[in-house]
């Protein structure tokens, strides 16, 4: 798929949103991808999952043992990242403020992770999501997300293969335009406003 019919995916799902909306990471955007809108269609996820297992190179595609994602954004891709891949998927979680494996997952020492996001920004829960698979004895060989909305600027210590990249500027929090800051902001994730 090219970047185009990507993003033309996201706007069918009304999933680009603009606005004023405040990130997990803390920093604030004028444009936020709903990515749990564009995953609602199902066909439209398997469609996406194809595509982004495709990105992967043969060799690392082989070589996954497990497929981990960050709760909540991240489970329904890892669940359609599993089926393309015909590999176990199962989704770390931070009920307590630290992601965690729970509901009977475990990890084998030396299983070959495959971490999959919906959206990476700064890739702080992608490292937070990695650092507990490592607690567990797994290793991280890659991560996949369905959008790197920092366009090849994060460095996740792993080689990265988003479906599409874009450089959706973010701001600090006294650091906003004009324009952001006349606005009330919104904040659609799920993790605690820092
Ligand atoms: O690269 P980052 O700066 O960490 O931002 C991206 C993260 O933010 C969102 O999750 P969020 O923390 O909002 O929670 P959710 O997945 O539970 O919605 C998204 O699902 C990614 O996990
Ligand atoms: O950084 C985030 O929290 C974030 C940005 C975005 O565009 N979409 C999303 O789900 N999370
Ligand atoms: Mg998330």
């Amino acid at each position: 798929m090219t970047d185009d019919e990507i993003l033309a995916e996201f706007r069918a799902a009304n999933a680009l949103l603009h606005g004023h909306f405040l990130l997990s990471s803390g920093r604030h955007s004028e444009y936020y991808l709903q990515c749990a809108r564009v995953l609602m269609d199902t066909e439209r996820a398997g469609r996406l999952a194809s595509a982004l297992a495709a990105k992967l190179p043969r060799e690392l595609r082989q070589a996954i043992d497990l497929v981990v994602s960050p709760a909540m954004g991240g489970v329904i891709i890892g669940h359609e990242m599993g089926r393309a891949l015909g590999k176990p998927a199962i989704f770390v979680e931070r009920p307590t403020g630290t992601f965690e494996l729970r509901r009977g997952f475990a990890i084998e020492k030396g299983a070959k992770v495959l971490m999959v996001e919906d959206v990476v920004t700064t890739g702080l829960s992608s490292r937070e999501a990695m650092e507990a698979v490592r607690a567990e004895g797994g290793e991280v060989v890659a991560e996949a997300a369905l959008v790197d909305r920092a366009a090849g600027s994060v460095d996740l210590g792993v080689p990265f293969y988003p479906l599409v990249a874009i450089n959706f500027p973010t701001y600090a929090p006294g650091d906003l335009p004009d324009h952001l800051a006349a606005l009330p902001a919104v904040k659609p994730g799920s993790r605690a406003a820092a």
